[in-house]
This record gives C-alpha cells, structure tokens and sequence, in this order.
C-alpha cells in the first residue's frame, strides 16, 4: 500500500472514520486507503480486496460495466473486517480504467442488529398480542356464559324472572312513548304438587322442561316466555291487545292439555291469568294483577284462563268469551 500522501483519495477524506476509502488496483490490492477504512478493516488479514470484500465480491465488481460516471455498483457491500466477522456498509464502487475506488458510506450493521433486535421484540409483541386476543376471546366466552346463566333459567334454558323484569321494564316504557298494547300472560301448573308427590321431583323437572319447549315453540320471537316461579311461567306478549293475548293463551291452554306427556296418565293443564298494561301502572303492580288473574281462574275450575280487571271486581273468565267467539 502506498503510504506517501495520498495520490488518489482527497485529504479531506483521511480522518473519516465512519467513511472507509479504498483504492484497489484489479487484481485487488490495496492502492491507497482512508483511516477510516483502516481502522475499521484489521490489518492482520492483509487487505486484498478479494479477500475483504465478501459481497459483492471483487470477480463480480471486474465483471461489472461502469455507467459515464464510472459508477460500478451502489448498495449493499459486506467487508470482512478481521477475525472471521463480516460487517455490513451502504456503498458505492466506481472504476476508472484498472482502479477501483470503493466508499463504505456508513456502517450499518449497528442499525441492522438494531433492526433484528427489533424484530425480534416485534415478534413477542405479536405473541404477547395473540396471547391477550386468545385470553379475550376465552374470557369473552366465560362472560357470556356466564350473562346467560345469569338471565336463564338452569332447568329450563327460558329467560329467568330477572330478565323478565328487565324486559317488562323496558316495554313498560316503550309503552309509555308510543302507547302500543302490552300483554302479559301467567301460566301456573295445575296440581303439580301431586305429580311431584306421585313421580318424583325429577319427573316434574322434566315436565317443567317440556313444558318449557312446548311455550317457546308456540310463541313468536319477538315474545318472551320466562321461568317465573317454581311450576310457573310468564309469556311477555309485546304489541299484543286483549283479544290476541287471549289467542295465544288459550292455544298454550290446548297445547298443554292434549298432550300426553309419559308418565303422566292424565293431561298436564295450567291455569291462565293475562293482563295488559294499564297507564302509569308500575311493574310489580303489573305483575300482581296477572297474578290475581291467575288465582281467579284457579278458584274457577283451574284448566282455564282469566283476565285481569283493571280492579279485583273486575276479572272475569275468557274460556265463555272464547266459546262464544268461536276462537
Ligand atoms: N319438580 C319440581 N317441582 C317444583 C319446582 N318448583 C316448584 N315445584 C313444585 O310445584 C308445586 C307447587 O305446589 P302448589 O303451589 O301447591 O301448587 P299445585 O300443586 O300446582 O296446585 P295448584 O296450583 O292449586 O293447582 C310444589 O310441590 C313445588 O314443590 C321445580 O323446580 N321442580
């Protein structure tokens, strides 16, 4: 190497260190080199650009046609720098003639561990990311069993009395901005104390579940039928007046009493109260006039349906109105 002042390389450029300079004849020994090229390639390996430029190598750089301003190749140019480690730079190569000027810009390989560095924390990110989704997705999951628990029944699978209540709630005041008709029927077993005595309490758990089917499947979805008590259930009919109100409960009245339902050697019937809002009339209140219904057709014979009066004097039995109307 020529290590007289500089022929080739301006001064200026000597005490760069972040910029390594080197001139190379083309068999590829060093002509002349910047300290910066110096100090970053250790001297121990001699400086034969075949052997210190790993990429592209120095045959490939011979083979290479400059353009007019005698640029060769510009991109990535890997170095061995000594001692069997190879550091990446952002170059150029120019040729004029039998020389090669290469310039190593600047060092990347710092930005490069940085950037697999990166990588790598990217990559956990992502883990720790699907890790969080995966947990959400199964506590979303626990959540919504749990909510339905919370508003279903567990023997049934229908909505439980606090659902009812919500739903009720929420009617009463839809009622109250666009006054459409509110139904609500009460539905009490009749004599199931007796069917639990004569078969067993699982028995009348079963027959609470279909009767529990047997409601949902006769009524529409916009409709909620609800587990209200032990053996008594609640069918919300929302824009439903006096007359179709009594429709339905008295289909659910025959569905209940023509179907057979094993063990049972006698019909399973229900007695029937049904009630619709009244003005300013407040939930519980609500509740309790289809209540009175109900015991008022319990006290008629049971098997039958009553409708709730505004006052007590004023429930009366449907089961004449219907045969009358031929429903
Ligand atoms: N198997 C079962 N029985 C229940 C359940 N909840 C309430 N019951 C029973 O339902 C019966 C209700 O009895 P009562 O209130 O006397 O009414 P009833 O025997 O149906 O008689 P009436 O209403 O007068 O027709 C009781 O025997 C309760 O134990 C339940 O979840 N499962």
């Amino acid at each position: 190497m020529n290590t007289a002042r500089f022929a080739f390389i301006p001064p200026w450029l000597d005490p760069l260190r972040a910029v390594a300079v080197a001139m190379f004849d083309s068999n590829g020994d060093l002509i002349e080199a910047n300290e910066g090229f110096r100090f970053t390639l250790s001297p121990e390996a001699g400086y034969n650009a075949t052997q210190r430029i790993a990429e592209p190598t120095f045959e490939a750089l011979l083979r290479m046609q400059p353009d007019e301003t005698g640029l060769v190749y510009t991109g990535l140019i890997n170095l061995h720098i000594g001692h069997g480690i190879t550091r990446a730079f952002a170059g150029t190569v120019y040729r004029r003639n039998q020389l090669f000027l290469l310039a190593a810009e600047l060092d990347i390989s710092a930005f490069e561990s940085l950037s697999s560095d990166n990588e790598r924390l990217n990559q956990e990110l992502d883990d720790a990311r699907k890790q969080v989704s995966k947990r959400n997705h199964t506590l979303e999951k626990l959540q919504e069993e749990i909510a339905t628990l919370k508003r279903n029944d567990g023997l049934t699978g229908l909505a439980n009395l606090k659902l009812l209540d919500a739903r009720v709630s929420e009617e009463i005041q839809r009622w109250e901005r666009y006054r459409r008709p509110l139904a609500l029927v009460l539905i009490d077993l009749d004599e199931f104390g007796k069917i639990n005595d004569e078969f067993g309490r699982k028995v009348g758990d079963e027959l609470l579940q279909h009767v529990a089917t047997i409601l949902n499947g006769a009524t529409r979805t916009l409709d909620l039928v609800a587990r209200y008590g032990g053996q008594e259930f609640a069918v919300l009919l929302p824009e439903t007046n006096e007359m179709g109100a009594m429709i339905v409960a008295e289909r659910l009245r025959m569905d209940l009493e023509s179907m057979l339902i094993l063990p049972l050697l006698r019909p399973l019937t229900a007695s029937f109260g049904v009630a619709l809002l009244q003005p300013d009339e407040k939930r519980d209140a609500y509740y309790a006039r289809a209540g009175r219904a109900v015991k008022y057709a319990k006290s008629h014979g049971k098997n039958c349906i009553a409708m709730a009066g505004v006052v007590a004097d004023c429930d009366h039995l449907y089961q004449s109105f219907i045969q009358e109307q031929n429903v």
